[in-house]
Formats: structure tokens, sequence, C-alpha cells
């Protein structure tokens, strides 16, 4: 016969996105919480008796409650304190709760020095490139865009799709959109500078993807967006032959749980990246063929 000398239970890696919407400019938060109560059940492990255990799935639940509730900005140290009070005020067998966060360090967008009102990135991506060189000397430059996430709170929408019997998605005008881009371009003559000339695509894309900083562009699907992308970056660059891009629709699913008291209203989400949509497509101009 053992003795429990120690146990703790909880869920981890409970992923939040939150939007606080003040007016039209928009804050944004992506946490990823784990909660561990330490708690009087001994039962539980000794002789299988559940009656003093908090399910792991309601702790999870109260992450996004408690989210909710979270009208106005806060930081995630204090919304640590509030989750980690909750318990331990909730439920008298709870006697110490650990809160651990991570936070997406998602940035708001500047668009010639104004902040966006609904636009954030995470990185500026690499720049990349892969030349190959013939035996008379003769060289194809690709440069490329790897890794640079785009996210946007609003003006973002998905209608008119396919819909039969396999279809639960519902149409809307109103949701996070969220990609990884990845571009891939070709050149057919030598930019006056290589890099000014990755700046000048890595702009033009962002510029396309978010619209004007105060008004925002509506997006009907990634798709539309992808192909306005890659048309505006060849005419900004007449030396640029072909361009692939890559968009990932990074989900963000409304967390809606009535009954435990989060009615969706475009402010809490479940971020997912698996699975995610993938959309990609290859432009060229028009007299040629794309050769990516
Ligand atoms: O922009 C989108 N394109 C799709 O092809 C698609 N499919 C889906 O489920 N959601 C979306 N969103």
């Amino acid at each position: 016969m053992a003795e429990v000398v120690q146990h703790r239970h909880g869920k981890a890696r409970v992923r939040v996105g939150r939007v606080w919407r003040e007016g039209t400019r928009h804050a944004f938060v992506e946490w990823s919480v784990s909660v561990l109560l330490s708690s009087r059940c001994d039962p539980a492990f000794t002789v299988g008796d559940n009656s003093s255990i908090v399910a792991t799935d309601s702790i999870k639940n109260t992450v996004y409650v408690k989210a909710k509730e979270c009208t106005a900005i806060i930081s995630m140290e204090e919304f640590a304190i509030f989750l980690g009070e909750h318990f331990v005020k909730t439920y008298p067998q709870v006697t110490g709760a650990q809160i651990n966060i991570i936070e997406i360090p998602w940035e708001p967008i500047t668009i010639n020095g104004e902040i966006h009102n609904h636009g954030f990135k995470l990185g500026k991506g690499s720049h990349t490139c892969e030349v190959t060189i013939d035996a008379y000397g003769s060289a194809i430059v690709l440069s490329g865009l790897e890794g640079l996430a785009l996210l946007k709170t609003t003006q973002s929408g998905f209608e008119g799709f396919v819909r039969d019997k396999f279809t639960l998605l519902p149409e809307v005008r109103e949701r996070i959109l969220a990609t990884e881009v990845r571009a891939v371009w070709r050149y057919r003559s030598k930019p006056s500078c290589y890099n000014k000339a990755f700046e000048t695509v890595r702009n033009k894309l962002m510029d396309v993807f978010f619209g004007p900083p105060v008004s925002g562009v509506y997006s009907p699907s990634v798709q539309n967006t992808l192909y306005l992308m890659g048309e505006r970056v060849m005419q900004r660059l007449p030396e640029i032959e072909s361009i692939k891009l890559s968009m990932p629709n990074l989900h963000f699913i409304p967390v809606n749980m009535p009954t435990v008291g989060v009615k969706f209203d475009h402010d809490v989400y479940l971020p997912t990246d698996e699975p995610h949509g993938t959309i990609e497509a290859s432009l060229t101009r028009k007299s040629g063929h794309s050769k990516l």
C-alpha cells in the first residue's frame, strides 16, 4: 500500500487568441496557456474516486471564459493572476494553481509610418535565393521570402463556395485571416539591387494583404488575396518574370461555448496550425510561361 505524496493535474498549451476592438483600432494577443492545479483529490489516485477532480476539460474551458471576461486589454501576467485566483477561490479542494503562459510575439503593422488598425505580423521573414549557372555562365536567379506570418483581425470572409453533404463551414463576412507567406520569384533581368528588390517585394506583399492603415481592404478568400499580392509585385517590379506564392490558411476558430459563458462575439478564438488550408499559385507575365 503506497502513499501519494505529491500530485497535480491541469491542461497544457491551451491556445487562445483574444481581440479587443476599441472603435476601429484592434488590439490582439495570442497566448499558449498551461494550468496545473494542486488539489486535495488523493482518492482519485488511490481508489478511483473522481468526486473532487476539476476535469482538465473544464480547466481548458475556464481559460476561454476568463479570456472572454477580460473586456479590456490585459498583460499575460495579470491574466495569469486572474485565472489562478479563480481556481483557488472557486474550489475548496484546490490548494494552489501554477499558470504558465507564452505570448506569440504578434506586433502591429506599420505602413508608411502609420500604425495599421487591424494588421499584425510575426518577425520579418527570411530572404532566400537559388541561383543556377549553366556551362555558358548564364544564371537563373530565384529569390524568395519565407516565414512571414501575417494576421488581420477583420476585413476577411469566405462565402459562396460549394455546399454539399460534406460541408459544415458557415459562410462568413467577418473572420481572422492569418497566414505564413512563402514566395519565390524569378528575375527576367537583373534589378539594380537584389536586396532593394527583395524589400520592395516584401512591402508590396504586406501592403496588398493589409490594405490602407485605417480602412484595410476586404479579402473574399486567401485565393483572391494571394493573386492580388502576386499581381501587384509583378506590376511594381518589371524585372520579375514570375512569382509563386504559398499561403497556408492558419485557422482561428471562433470559441462559442454559450453553456459555460462564452458566446462568440468576434473576440475569443482558438488558433490552430494543424490542419491548415493550403493555398498556392504561380503567376507569370502574360507572354511567358512560369518556370518556377
Ligand atoms: O480563403 C479561404 N479559401 C478556401 O479555399 C477555404 N476553405 C476553407 O475551409 N476556408 C477557406 N478560406
